[in-house]
């Protein structure tokens, strides 16, 4: 799988939030963008994800033979982040019987192991509503590593985790993502440590005009 932006830039109204990013991210490598608080982080991985139209430039998906339409690239990609809902009038089992309709578990994965995975069999039978915080992140997280697609995007994957729960974000990332794309957004090293490619926001961003960007790894 490999994902290419071209001049890529996002504005809103008048604001640009990145702008001439030339980006391209490959199977089998863990990559972190990085930058403070409301540098453009969540922006820029929900312009890859195609959750977000860039106002200038392209972004353009592709499977190992193939070319894959921007308005396909959702089935190859699953996405995690605070501000995603989950529907929390649902038990948890049937939150994943519901979810998996639509994707397929990664080989080997049914929603018994996957609840066992991440440590919640005994509210498996709760309303999510009634979860804690870092509860739902857990299941945020399952919800995208054990989906089967190649692209896993993860943004601030460890908010309200404990000591235990980042423990076992990092235990999923490295039994269920070795072979995948993944991209953490991130301003905290715990949560991107693994990975090897860093690109800085900051590097997309100028208030100068004509000023040139450039791209940090
Ligand atoms: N839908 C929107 N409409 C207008 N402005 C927005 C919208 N979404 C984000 N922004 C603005 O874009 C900028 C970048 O926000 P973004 O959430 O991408 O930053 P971030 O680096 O992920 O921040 P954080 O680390 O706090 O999560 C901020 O100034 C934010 O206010």
């Amino acid at each position: 799988m490999k994902i290419k932006l071209s001049g890529a830039g996002k504005r809103f109204n008048r604001e640009w939030i990145f702008r001439n990013a030339d980006l391209e991210f490959l199977s089998g490598i863990s990559y972190a963008i990085t930058g403070p608080n409301g540098s453009g982080k969540s922006t820029l991985l929900q312009s890859i994800a195609g959750m977000l139209h860039l106002n200038e430039g392209s972004i353009s998906y592709a499977s190992t033979n193939n070319n894959i339409p921007p308005d396909e690239a959702f089935q190859y990609i699953s996405f995690s982040a605070p501000y995603l809902e989950v529907i929390e009038e649902m038990t948890l089992v049937e939150f994943l019987k519901f979810h998996f309709q639509f994707k397929n578990y990664l080989e080997g994965m049914n929603a018994q192991e996957v609840i066992e995975a991440i440590g919640l069999q005994a509210a498996a039978q709760k309303q999510i509503r009634y979860y804690s915080s870092g509860m739902k992140q857990r299941v945020k997280l399952a919800q995208a590593i054990f989906t089967n697609t190649p692209v896993v995007l993860l943004d601030e994957p460890c908010s309200n985790l404990d000591i235990q729960g980042i423990e076992l974000y990092h235990s999923l990332i490295q039994n269920y993502c070795k072979e995948r794309l993944v991209i953490v957004c991130s301003n905290d090293e715990v949560e991107y440590s693994f990975c090897k490619e860093r690109i800085a926001i900051t590097n997309f961003k100028s208030n100068l005009r004509g000023r040139a960007f450039r791209r940090d790894t």
